[in-house]
């Protein structure tokens, strides 16, 4: 239970406020997260993490001398938004390229992924490892698709240590995929989590007992049992872990490995000191020996109450990175020479975006395109419980809260934009990249991508007709599925999205009007939404517990229907607005800044 708050919606941004203004030495905030306050020097490597708050010490609470350069932090359980590890690369970067590093979440990847691009794009050489530690998300056979939870630690340290060490980025990128090769994690839960505000807690574990396996956001985990005693639990982390030997590790007996015993939130150090005690010997039995141990809070969960165990299995190299010296404000290892402060008006600050010009009549469809958004916002906030329900069935739960975050803060994008007279485009544009910066997650992403495809289709100048409208959804979905490489029948948004663009497209091209194609198109993509209540999921979140949420719809998918057909009333009214075909008008606004 969090009981100290404002709103609840500002409790990310209020949490990195504070957590900078307390920790001057080390961090300097900047968009999108923090970086280092020292100066690194030119040319070497920078390690830029990231993920969701409501982890700490990861993300921020790692960054400093001897680990990352920086931290693109996100809103609570959600991945931050390309734009804002972009914006926390470029201030980080020293010449030497950029290696970012982030736990394997459908978000995160959508995210990184779109950063990594940009950065490539602008000249700054950029790579990415994800690390999958958490070996009850998925079999080894498929250890691509696992999560990454506590070992996050170890193959940033290694990866850190390795740039400080004046390694150039193919090095760093090799040095960081093998510490992720030989990092294992497998953590158990008492009790799941309430973020701030919230009535109800976002996932549950029964009274008495324990989720096996269960995840940092409250996927669902493999087994649940009573809970055991301090020595049983330790029994169980440690022969599961030892059941799973790296490549190249042929026996335990011998090994040297970096061990964590991370606690997840309200599991006092007390109690881990006990089961590390049994953690310890049963090591020792099996012939491990044990090199650096943490025992403490390294990835957290909110407040809630789970243990997890990390066992890095070490080589020379990796034991030198481990035993690397560092100075951040939650992990301090060592002696690490103190490098000089940077001036903060050294940090490159963000401009407004501009407005470009535009015409009446496509300023007449922002205003539909705002009304529209209106409507999204309500349909959202009514549906935002439900939404919660359902994704909470196989995924995390929070598809309700992402998508209200992303959808309120793209409507005042909008509303912004459209007052400081910008047209259909530009109004879709700064509400998509709205919409995912704030959102984050995986329908961030891609709600952020379809506003700006619609945008692009209607452009700034033209009365955008039917025409318009459906190649702009069109592109959209095409834009969706390559980014997110979900096809129809993986139980995802793309079941409702290609019915919905199918029909949109095929009633339109048989002259049907804007109101009626949209109007069928809805009630297709609804019909969709509700089938997919028949489908194993194959990507995402809900991907590992796929049994568990037959007879449930995807959430996205059910949102998606929702929304366009909240849409239906803002295009009846609007009419004759929107033209049947496009149409131009020659007047034009300056253009302005917002
Ligand atoms: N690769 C994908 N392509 C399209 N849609 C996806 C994909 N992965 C997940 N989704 C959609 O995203 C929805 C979950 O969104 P969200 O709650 O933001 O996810 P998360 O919390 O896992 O990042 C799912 O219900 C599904 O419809
Ligand atoms: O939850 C996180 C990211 O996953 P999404 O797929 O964006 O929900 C985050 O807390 C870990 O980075």
């Amino acid at each position: 239970m969090t009981r100290l708050f404002n709103d609840p919606a500002d409790f990310a941004d209020e949490m990195i406020d504070g957590f900078v203004a307390a920790n001057r030495n080390q961090v300097r905030r900047v968009t999108g997260g923090v970086v280092r306050s020292t100066r690194t020097p030119e040319g070497t490597v920078a390690l830029v993490i990231g993920g969701g708050s409501g982890h700490y010490p990861a993300f921020g609470g790692i960054v400093g001398q001897g680990l990352a350069h920086g931290a693109a932090m996100g809103n609570l359980f959600a991945s931050p938004s390309a734009h804002q590890v972009e914006s926390v690369a470029k201030a980080a970067q020293r010449g030497g390229g950029v290696l970012l590093s982030y736990g394997n979440y459908a978000g995160d990847v959508l995210h990184f992924t779109q950063a990594q691009d940009a950065l490539n794009a602008a000249g700054i050489p950029t790579r990415s490892v994800a690390v999958t530690d958490d070996i009850s998300s998925a079999p080894l056979a498929e250890q691509h698709k696992r999560r990454g939870i506590a070992g996050d630690l170890t193959v940033f340290k290694s990866a850190a240590a390795a740039a400080e060490a004046g390694y150039d980025l193919d090095e760093v990128v090799r040095v960081a995929t093998h510490a992720n090769e030989r990092t294992r994690s497998f953590g158990v839960a008492f009790s799941g989590c309430t973020l701030p505000g919230a009535t109800e807690p976002l996932f549950t574990v029964p009274e008495g007992r324990m989720a096996v396996g269960m995840g940092i956001h409250g996927e669902p985990g493999i087994d649940e049992t009573d809970v055991p005693t301090a020595d049983e639990l330790a029994t169980l982390l440690v022969s599961s872990l030892l059941a799973e030997l790296p490549e190249g590790v042929s026996e335990a007996a011998g090994a040297r490995v970096g061990v964590i015993l991370n606690g997840l939130g309200s599991v006092k150090y007390e109690e881990l000191f006990v089961v590390y005690r049994a953690v310890a010997a049963q090591l020792e039995a099996a012939g491990v020996e044990i090199v650096d141990p943490e025992v403490g809070e390294l990835v957290t969960s909110f407040d809630m109450a789970g243990v997890s165990l990390t066992l890095f299995w070490l080589d020379e190299e990796l034991e030198g990175f481990w035993a690397a010296g560092a100075d951040t404000p939650a992990y301090r290892k060592g002696v690490v020479a103190a490098a000089e402060q940077l001036d903060p008006s050294e940090l490159v600050a963000e401009t407004a975006a501009e407005i470009p010009e535009s015409t009446d009549v496509s300023r007449a469809a922002a205003a539909v395109v705002v009304e529209a958004l209106d409507a999204l916002v309500q349909v959202i906030d009514t549906n935002v419980e439900e939404l919660g329900r359902i994704d909470a069935v196989a995924g995390d739960g929070d598809h309700g809260i992402g998508m209200q975050r992303g959808a309120r803060a793209a409507v005042t994008a909008a509303h912004a934009a459209a007052d400081a007279g910008a047209g259909a485009h530009t109004v879709l544009h700064l509400a998509g990249d709205a919409w995912a910066d704030r959102a984050g997650g995986t329908s961030g992403a891609l709600w952020g991508l379809a506003l700006r495809s619609v945008g692009t289709a209607l452009g700034d100048e033209v009365a955008p007709g039917r025409t318009d409208v459906a190649t702009g959804v069109q592109a959209a979905v095409d834009g969706i599925m390559s980014f997110g490489k979900a096809e129809v029948g993986q139980k995802t948004m793309v079941d409702a999205l290609v019915p919905f663009t199918t029909t949109l497209s095929a009633a339109v091209a048989d002259g049907a009007d804007l109101v009626t194609a949209w109007t069928t198109a809805a009630a297709a993509a609804s019909t969709a939404a509700a089938e997919t209540a028949d489908l194993l999921p194959k990507m995402g979140r809900a991907r590992p517990h796929a049994e568990k949420s037959l007879g449930t719809v995807d959430a996205g998918a059910h949102s998606f229907g929702l929304i366009v057909t909240a849409i239906v009333p803002v295009l009846e009214r609007a009419g004759g607005t929107t033209a049947p075909d496009r149409s131009t008008s020659t007047t034009t606004n300056e253009g302005v800044h917002a």
